[in-house]
């Protein structure tokens, strides 16, 4: 298959992640209709709060044109209670001169001939009875004088609205003067207009009831009515665009950015700056240039100021809006250090600064495989030439790396996997690429290094150095599937994101197609030769692979046609149109493993390609790959011993970051399962040909089949039911096995079988073996202890992992050097090892001895834990359990 590179493949890579990005925006219409049409919730909203205040304002006649204005009558006088948080009990007013009846005359008249609410306690406050109100509530309150008046003011603050003080001249002259509570209180947002509401209602009534009394004449008609003069209609103070526009204006630019903003924190900090910002700070005169300019820095600064530039320009009727061609003039009057010019260059300029700022902050941090680039990584010209400059690191900015401890090499256990080892040292040594290997991995280490974070309160927070790969050395075959398996935590991810150059290696090295994952040139090689697994939940089947097979570089018309074939071999093509995310979970495999095999890599990685599938499908997939062997190299990470044993050419088996075997599954199953399996079936009680009574009968013919393996072979049944019995048969008694089938089969009738199946155990089995190995060594290394009770009730102290344990104190006279027993382990349910019995005690074999002091023997007898001691596996035989 023919592939695009340089400039042409450059050109369809951007092409198609824009066609991407515009679709996953498309998809995503409700995000993308929110980022949209915010900005126009933003202008509604302010040009709501524009009619609100026009509207507001049209309440008052300043802003109304008053030609003839009316004449207003002067209210009666209020109840106290309407006074804006007046105590209770309160007064309508108090008064001073009650030493002298004619205004106690006078007083009583201003209350009875009060307009519409004579002031008596009964008709004052509506829907209360008069009997309490008579009792309890004095409407006003007299004094003598104006200093007792002033006294009870200040001992009973907020009790009335106004006083009034009396004083008679001479017969024909009373004079008074008024005292108000004149206080702005505010309630609901309105003050008080205490010269309206009290002052001029009371002064109205004193003045016409002193007339009234003075005169003779109870009728007297006496009316006081305001006009306001006539006036032009005054043009609103303020525009409401102008003086609240520029918060709005940057809200709208930010809130898309806000959008992005996960942390509350930072949002409310951007609001911060924005207030600050649209107070004119720090471009006034008291700011210094210097810090003028690195506010500028901040692109959101300098545009709150553009908005402010502009907003000040339409702040009042008679301002003049700013035009385009005076966009580089300050506004006349006005000490003006940025002017729109000044801003769009700022916004230019600071635009570049922050791309280039995020490209090396990216390159910089971390990514989620806590790897990332030097902080000088754009000092190394590679990085600009493209042959280098990719060099990685691990661990964040802020943490020193604690160095890793030197890894002694140690030579394999299994003589395959030494076998492997030699080969491809000797290739190393002599310089040979074999031509049928894709992937040569020499030696590879990675040891994840400790780091110390300096977290908050200045704690450090120190994490040990992990070995996960302790030197890896093997060959992937072309044309072959090479799968890999190991319990949790074994080190297969770790070597997989080594040779994708994901994370760096500790030691060692690996060819790929002859490039070397060390090199940053031989990386980015590999990158091409290496297929793809991404998903994204709103782009369709279809899409995914026609993304990829752009990206990779195929022919733009050979894309379609390629998307199709490889959507039809992985049965998607009924779905082809239906986004990833209504995928189920085994389409979503399938779709995976069709574009890891699109535009013809060299080297293909499945990672549990078929976890989720039903049977059928299953099947479909491990046909695809067996198909797709041909040409390149597959390694597989899979959990599903069917899958490994049914698709891989070899296998090999990691546990504790090291190749623990390696082989065909036959060659494992043989070496490493506990030996053959046996299934003999039975007659049922209703079809034996040769027996009469059945299911008694067939108990028998069980029991002599349990025996003669038991004579021939040494094994019990590990399962039986009626029917069946099943036998696992040791390696070592292979020789035997030709004559004891050839026996059993010749038997068949007399023993009441129906069929006898002989197989290898499973790769299953074999899995566990080695897991449970790798368990037991890295246990023997730890040296933990552990407490082993036996079936006697005496409890020895044990180190984790040991088979054949001596227990001391137990020498006598019929077993002088004591007796031992061996330790059967098993692992929990989280592969940790745990003690699953014993075997019964036997005597020492001659030769090995155990300390036997009294103390010993004292602490046994009184029940007390002894130390068991280890006895090396080499001098014990079997034979003697
Ligand atoms: N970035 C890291 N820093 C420190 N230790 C790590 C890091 N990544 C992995 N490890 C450790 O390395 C060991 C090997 O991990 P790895 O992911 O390679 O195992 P695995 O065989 O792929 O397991 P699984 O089957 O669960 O995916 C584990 O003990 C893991 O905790």
């Amino acid at each position: 298959m023919e592939l695009r590179s340089g400039f042409p493949l450059f050109l369809q890579q951007f092409k198609s992640l824009l066609k991407k990005n515009l679709l996953l925006s498309w998809r995503n219409k409700r995000a993308t209709l929110l980022q949209i049409l915010s900005p126009l919730f933003f202008i509604f909203l302010i040009f709501a709060i524009d009619r609100a205040i026009r509207a507001n304002n049209l309440a008052s006649s300043v802003y109304k044109s008053v030609k003839d204005p009316p004449a207003i009558p002067i209210s009666p006088i209020t109840p106290c209670e309407d006074k804006f948080f007046i105590k209770r009990p309160c007064y309508d007013f108090v008064w001073s001169g009650d030493d002298n009846p004619k205004f106690h005359t006078i007083v009583q008249r201003i209350m009875d001939n009060n307009p519409g609410r004579p002031i008596h306690p009964a008709a004052s406050i509506p829907g209360e009875s008069v009997s309490s109100l008579l009792l309890e509530k004095e409407m006003v309150k007299s004094f003598k004088d104006k200093f007792e008046v002033d006294a009870w003011l200040l001992s009973n603050p907020l009790r009335c609205p106004g006083a009034i003080h009396f004083r008679e001249r001479n017969n024909t002259v009373i004079s008074y003067g008024l005292q108000t509570n004149s206080t702005a209180v505010q309630k609901r947002g309105r003050y008080e207009d205490s010269t309206n509401k009290f002052q001029l209602p009371l002064q109205l009534a004193a003045e016409r009831e002193i007339a009234r009394y003075l005169i003779g004449d109870s009728n007297l008609s006496w009316n006081v009515f305001l006009k306001e003069f006539a006036h032009p209609a005054k043009p609103p103070p303020f525009s409401s665009v102008g003086l609240i526009g520029p918060s709005f204006f940057l809200a709208i630019a930010m809130f898309n950015f806000v959008l992005q903003m996960s942390s509350l924190v930072t949002e409310k900090e951007l609001k911060l700056r924005q207030i600050v910002v649209e107070a004119g700070v720090p471009y006034l005169l008291d700011f210094s240039k210097t810090f003028r300019i690195i506010w500028s820095f901040f692109p959101p600064n300098t545009f709150a100021q553009a908005l402010q530039v502009l907003s000040s320009a339409v702040q009042t009727p008679e301002d003049h809006a700013l035009r385009w061609s005076d966009r580089g003039k300050c506004a006349p009057y006005d000490f003006c250090y940025l002017t729109i010019n000044d801003i769009y260059k700022w916004l230019l300029g600071t635009f570049f600064v922050w791309f280039v700022l995020a490209i090396y902050f990216d390159n910089i941090i971390p990514n989620a495989c806590g790897v990332r680039k030097s902080i000088f990584y754009f000092l190394h010209p590679g990085y600009w030439l493209g042959k280098g400059g990719q060099k990685v690191k691990e661990g964040g900015i802020c943490s020193c790396l604690i160095s890793a401890p030197h890894e002694e090499h140690s030579l394999p256990d299994d003589e395959d996997v030494r076998q492997e080892e030699n080969i491809v040292k000797h290739q190393l040594a002599e310089g040979v690429v074999d031509a049928n290997v894709a992937v040569q991995i020499y030696g590879l280490s990675k040891t994840y290094p400790g780091t110390m974070n300096i977290g908050c309160c200045c704690k450090c927070k120190r994490t040990r150095p992990y070995s996960a790969l302790k030197g890896l050395w093997v060959n992937f075959a072309k044309d072959q599937l090479f799968c890999l398996l190991g319990p949790n935590g074994a080190g297969k991810t770790t070597a997989i994101s080594c040779l994708t150059g994901i994370t760096p290696v500790t030691n060692g090295d690996a060819l790929i197609y002859g490039h070397s994952i060390r090199s940053p040139s031989g990386m980015s090689s590999i990158r091409k030769l290496i297929g793809f697994d991404i998903l994204w939940d709103a782009l369709s089947g279809e899409e995914h692979l026609e993304l990829f097979a752009t990206i990779k570089g195929l022919s733009p018309n050979s894309i379609k046609s390629v998307a199709q074939t490889s959507l039809g071999e992985v049965r998607l093509t009924e779905a082809s149109k239906v986004r990833a995310g209504s995928y189920s979970g085994g389409m979503k495999r399938r779709l995976s493993v069709a574009i890891a095999l699109i535009g013809d890599p060299k080297l293909v990685i499945l990672d549990e390609p078929t976890t989720g599938m039903d049977p059928i499908t299953r099947r479909h997939v491990w046909d695809i790959i067996e198909n797709a062997k041909k040409g390149r190299a597959i390694i597989l990470t899979t959990h599903s011993m069917e899958e490994a044993d049914i698709l891989s050419d070899r296998i090999g088996i990691m546990a504790k970051g090291r190749l623990r075997c390696i082989g065909t599954s036959i060659r494992l199953k043989s070496r490493f399962g506990s030996g053959f399996i046996a299934n003999i079936s039975f007659y049922g009680v209703d079809h034996s040909p040769a027996l009469a009574d059945g299911y008694a009968v067939s108990a028998t013919h069980r029991e002599a089949v349990k025996q003669f393996f038991k004579n021939r072979l040494n094994v019990k049944p590990k399962e039986e039911n009626n029917k069946f019995l099943t036998f696992v048969i040791p390696h070592d008694r292979e020789e035997l096995l030709m004559n004891f089938f050839s026996e059993l089969q010749y038997r068949e009738v007399e023993f009441g079988i129906s069929d006898i199946q002989l197989g290898l155990t499973t790769l299953e089995e074999v899995f566990l073996n080695i897991a449970k190995q790798a368990e037991l060594e890295s246990a023997e290394a730890e040296g933990s202890l552990v407490t082993l009770s036996l079936t006697s009730g005496e409890s020895v102290e044990i180190p984790k992992g040991a088979r054949f344990v001596g227990i001391p104190g137990t020498q006598s006279a019929e077993s002088p050097t004591g007796y031992m027993v061996e330790v059967y382990w098993d692992q929990d349910d989280t592969g940790a090892l745990c003690i699953s019995g014993h075997s019964q005690k036997v005597p020492i074999p001659s030769g090995i001895e155990l300390p036997s002091s009294p103390a010993t023997r004292n602490h046994r007898r009184l029940g007390q834990i002894v130390h068991g001691v280890v006895i090396d596996p080499s001098l014990v035989s079997e034979v003697i359990f």
